[in-house]
């Protein structure tokens, strides 16, 4: 299934990030490339608000984050209304976050985890469905 998807990094995430949006492209989707666009160092809180941003406006319905841990583009991918970004790094945490938190966004640690683990997380995170019903409630109570 073709899906237009927005994916960022930072300096720390960049090669995972590149590895991921070829793969996604190959399989189909269509990607919005936030960047950065090569290696050198940059702030990783400003590439989490292009793609928070783009998620909180509805431009795209999924994002993924890359830098060095995940961490620091979870925190700020957080602080957008509407946002629900899940740091990763296991797949049932990867399907759980779909199923029971309908995450929009899934952030990785380019430094913690390897391309094949990364490429499961982001397959999980993309085809699995959110459950709705009881999930619904709670997460329309974080008024995100
Ligand atoms: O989560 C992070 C920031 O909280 C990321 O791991 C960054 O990629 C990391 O901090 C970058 O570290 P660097 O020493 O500047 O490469």
């Amino acid at each position: 299934m073709s899906s237009s998807i927005i994916i960022g990094s930072d300096h720390a995430g960049f090669e995972l990030k590149e590895k991921i949006r070829t793969r996604l492209i190959s399989e189909g989707y269509t990607i919005e490339d936030a960047g950065p666009f090569n290696e050198s160092s940059v702030n990783y809180v400003d590439y989490a608000n292009k793609v928070a941003l783009a998620v909180s406006e509805a431009r795209f319905s999924k994002g993924i984050l890359v830098c060095g841990s995940g961490i620091g583009m979870s925190m700020a991918a957080n602080r957008f209304k509407g946002v629900r970004a899940a740091l990763c790094a296991d797949l049932l945490s990867a399907r759980l976050s779909r199923q029971h938190n309908n995450a929009n966004i899934l952030a990785l640690g380019g430094r913690l985890i390897g391309d094949v683990l990364a490429f499961e997380l982001v397959k999980t995170f993309l085809e699995t469905q959110f459950e709705e019903g009881r999930h619904l409630e709670r997460i329309q109570s974080m008024d995100c």
